[in-house]
């Protein structure tokens, strides 16, 4: 018996309560086990197409609510035909091709499954799986952001994996921007193959473009990345996109691009807090290897060190694994220790000489402009606070390149898009106001001395 087919039990309590007594036993109550789970979708099987279709048309939000309500973990119901289970002979082409897509394309243990879902992430996952469920239909393009190593590659690929679950026979292109520019380069402006460039690329179902910014100044490339989207998305096809920083602050992409974008939906991840980062510790741990057993504290401990980066904490949890496996050791604090001494060690050093130079480039602009440290970093809006507070948010962001949401924590807890829009405005009058260039080089040369002293 499957742990669903206790919550499928429980909805039918409901159900037969809701319902007059003919629905109920016509369409629910024939339907006793769930056929399938995977990626959070129960795929439950029933006798006919005209009741398949009946449950999805008029039932199907009442029971993805109860599920909602009666399950710990986010699930979703899927009816199909009994027809539909029934083994078919496929087309053996059409199926490796779709073989081929996934291995070349996405990472399997990317998954709905093993995404840990917290208040940073909760909405971004929530529609992924809408997407999933429907592609082309839901939100076209879907179009993800967040700082670095927070789990949009994942999530994107997830959205991808679940789509090629359902139906092998999709053909789901995942890329890379650079891969898409050297394509575009070696493809197209070189050897002129628009045949072999326009099968990769449009004989598709499903696009997911991983990390867009970098086509910033790629003119030619983003032209032909324009003239794909449409055709895609004329064509109905899922497009997912991932990026650091929302659609409308990405510089050097052209407007009719950027303007795309927004046409869709846009969700971002944020840090996540303490307790989801042991959560997500702990299933890492259960997938890398289930025998190995980590203390609750020892897990605690390693999330606390790891605030910003998943993918660093991440790292440092399977490096304490294998060390552990390679001595054959029990994972004691002690072994924490020496597994992680050195990455923490250096993590601590290069964080707090950060820290330390995020106060020294705070000190060094409010000095330049005769404020006080108190109103640069302040919520004061007057024009003669603003700017140099805007100046010394971009410097940080420039010389360091840690999360738009960090540096929003260093001047009284600003969020994400506001530092992201004070350094954008800094970077592009740069370019026109001599004034401001003078005094941000004056700046930097007055903050690098300070550095090396
Ligand atoms: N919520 C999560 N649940 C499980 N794993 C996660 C989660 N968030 C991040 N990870 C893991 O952290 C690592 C980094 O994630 P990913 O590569 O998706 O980040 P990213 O946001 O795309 O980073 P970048 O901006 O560098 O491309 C991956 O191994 C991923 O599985």
């Amino acid at each position: 018996m499957s742990p669903y087919d206790n919550l499928w039990q429980t909805i039918l309590l409901d159900l037969e309560r809701l319902y007059n007594e003919d629905i109920y036993a016509e369409l629910f109550q024939p339907i006793t086990s769930t056929y399938k789970y995977q990626n959070g979708l129960i795929t439950m099987v029933v006798g006919s197409e005209y009741i398949k279709n009946r449950i999805n048309k008029l039932y199907i939000g009442k029971i993805n609510e109860l599920a909602s309500k009666y399950s710990d973990n986010p699930v979703r119901f899927k009816f199909v035909s009994q027809e539909e289970i029934t083994p078919v002979e496929e087309p053996v082409h059409e199926r490796k091709i779709s073989l081929d897509y996934r291995q070349n394309n996405l990472n399997s243990t990317y998954t709905f499954d093993s995404f840990v879902v917290g208040k940073s992430n909760m909405f971004a996952f929530r529609m992924a799986m809408k997407v999933a469920d429907q592609p082309g239909a839901v939100a076209n393009p879907f179009y993800i952001f967040g700082d670095v190593g927070l789990g949009k590659t994942h999530l994107m690929q997830a959205i991808g994996n679940y789509i090629l679950d359902n139906d092998v026979t999709k053909r789901i292109l995942y890329v890379k921007a650079d891969n898409f520019i050297e394509d575009f380069v070696s493809l197209l402006s070189k050897n002129n193959k628009t045949d072999e460039f326009n099968t990769k690329y449009r004989d598709i179902d499903v696009i997911l473009v991983d990390d867009i910014q970098i086509m910033a100044n790629a003119t030619k490339t983003q032209m032909e990345f324009f003239k794909l989207f449409d055709f895609l998305y004329l064509n109905n096809k899922q497009i997912v996109i991932t990026s650091d920083k929302p659609a409308s602050q990405l510089t050097n992409i052209m407007p009719r691009l950027t303007s795309r974008f927004e046409a869709g939906l846009s969700v971002d991840i944020e840090v996540p807090d303490l307790d989801h980062r042991i959560s997500i510790l702990r299933r890492k741990l259960h997938n890398f290897d289930d025998s190995v057993e980590i203390s609750d504290d020892i897990l605690a401990y390693i999330a606390s060190q790891f605030t910003a980066n998943v993918r660093e904490m991440e790292g440092a949890l399977i490096r304490l694994i294998s060390y552990a496996n390679t001595f054959n050791l029990e994972i004691t604090m002690d072994i924490v220790n020496e597994a992680l001494g050195n990455i923490l060690k250096t993590k601590r050093k290069s964080d707090s000489l950060n820290e330390n130079n995020y106060d020294k480039i705070q000190s060094v602009v409010a000095d330049y402009y005769g404020i006080t440290l108190q109103d640069l970093i302040g919520k004061k809006r007057h024009a003669k606070f603003a700017l140099p507070r805007h100046i010394a948010m971009y410097l940080i962001k420039t010389k360091y390149n840690i999360a738009y949401k960090t540096i929003g924590s260093l001047f009284s807890d600003r969020d994400h898009s506001t530092v992201l829009s004070a350094c954008e405005k800094v970077e592009k009058d740069l370019k026109t106001d001599s004034n401001l260039k003078f005094a941000v080089d004056s700046i930097i040369k007055k903050i690098d001395s300070t550095l090396l002293k």
